[in-house]
């Protein structure tokens, strides 16, 4: 890493958890996240979901469709689990170099989730073959009961589901994705080197208080939901900590304006445009600009047990205005930090 007051270079980075969609708004999209990234994990949420090799194959083939000339994107492929999930395709596919990992969404905890997983022992087999061939597993970790409140869903996961699955797969890889909680920065801190997170940088900057700023914020909505300031700091400082175990997953998830400003909004910050020079930002104001590199370019790929990329990307202190809106599919997107601006920004 070169650094000096006003560039900063690094190793290109990738983006560990994103959501590129489908159609037109893939077409919308998925530049923003190439612009940045090398490569990404594409989160398998479609309608319907991506369960199957022939499927996951043809969605990295419309992905790549929808990215200019040159654009020299690697998106890698994840497989929805679902109650049928099938041991044997989901390690040929991986043999096969289609997908490289397997998402775990509880039934119904978020955007798409309705084909999840309603019972975790149904999915043994699938688990024992990923455990076997070194496939990491990525979870959304929310319980969905509707008796625990929302804002305790991630911590009751970790002792309902996430730890006796931890103890029954003790050499299965496991990312846990997009964490909000001093709860969760704990049981990946605590646990062994089989367990990882990324995180976001929504979820770095704000705490509960931005979904009520003065009224109902859609935009700050998205799940897990933003928790209170501790555990975003928990959070942040972990990003921050030059652990190993923690990376790089933005998690954009775009959603149509009219969606989330409904009565019924959706779920999903997209922060696609920015989300380097966001995360550089806080690693700035947090003096941690040496452990930047290793967050965004390093810990992911030495995890996932793939290669580091070549070449690099260098940012600029040059402000970046973020839009108010963006252009998408006949229809507009709000962007996180939309109508504010950035101290960096990609050079080039
Ligand atoms: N994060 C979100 O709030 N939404 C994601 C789903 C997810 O990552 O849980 C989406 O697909 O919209
Ligand atoms: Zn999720
Ligand atoms: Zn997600």
């Amino acid at each position: 890493m070169v650094t000096d007051p006003s560039r900063i270079t690094i190793r290109r980075p990738d983006d560990w958890h994103v959501h590129l969609r489908d159609g037109e708004m893939l077409r919308a999209v998925a530049p923003y996240t190439a612009r940045q990234f090398a490569r990404a994990i594409v989160m398998p949420n479609l309608v319907p979901p991506v369960t199957r090799i022939d499927a996951a194959s043809a969605y990295r083939d419309r992905i790549l469709a929808a990215l200019p000339d040159g654009h020299g994107f690697t998106p890698l492929m994840t497989c929805y689990l679902t109650d049928d999930a099938d041991a044997e395709e989901i390690a040929r596919g991986f043999a096969e170099g289609v997908w490289v990992a397997a998402k775990l969404y509880p039934a119904n905890a978020t955007t798409n989730s309705a084909h999840g997983v309603t019972d975790i022992a149904r999915l043994r087999p699938a688990l024992e073959a990923m455990q076997r061939i070194g496939m990491p597993l990525l979870v959304h970790g929310e319980v969905t009961d509707p008796a625990v409140d929302i804002f305790d869903r991630e911590a009751v996961f970790i002792e309902r589901t996430l730890a006796p699955l931890a103890r029954d797969f003790p050499a299965l890889k496991i990312v846990f994705e997009h964490i909000t909680t001093a709860e969760a920065v704990a049981f990946v801190e605590g646990a062994g080197p089989t367990i990882a997170a990324t995180v976001t940088p929504h979820h770095m900057m704000l705490n509960r208080n931005a979904i009520f700023e003065g009224g109902i914020r859609p935009h700050a909505y998205c799940l897990p939901v933003a928790k209170r300031e501790r555990h975003r700091v928990a959070v942040r400082r972990a990003a921050m900590s030059g652990s190993p175990k923690f990376f790089l997953g933005t998690d954009s998830a775009p959603h149509a304006v009219e969606r989330k400003e409904a009565a019924c909004g959706c779920a999903g910050i997209f922060n696609a445009p920015f989300a380097i020079e966001s995360y550089l930002e806080m690693f700035e104001e947090d003096g941690a600009i040496d452990r930047f590199e290793a967050f965004a370019s390093e810990n992911g790929p030495n995890f996932y047990g793939l290669p580091l990329n070549d070449g690099t990307i260098t940012l600029e202190r040059r402000a970046s205005e973020v839009p108010t809106s963006l252009p998408a599919a006949g229809t507009a997107i709000i962007p996180f930090q939309a109508g504010g601006t950035l101290r960096w920004r990609i050079a080039g």
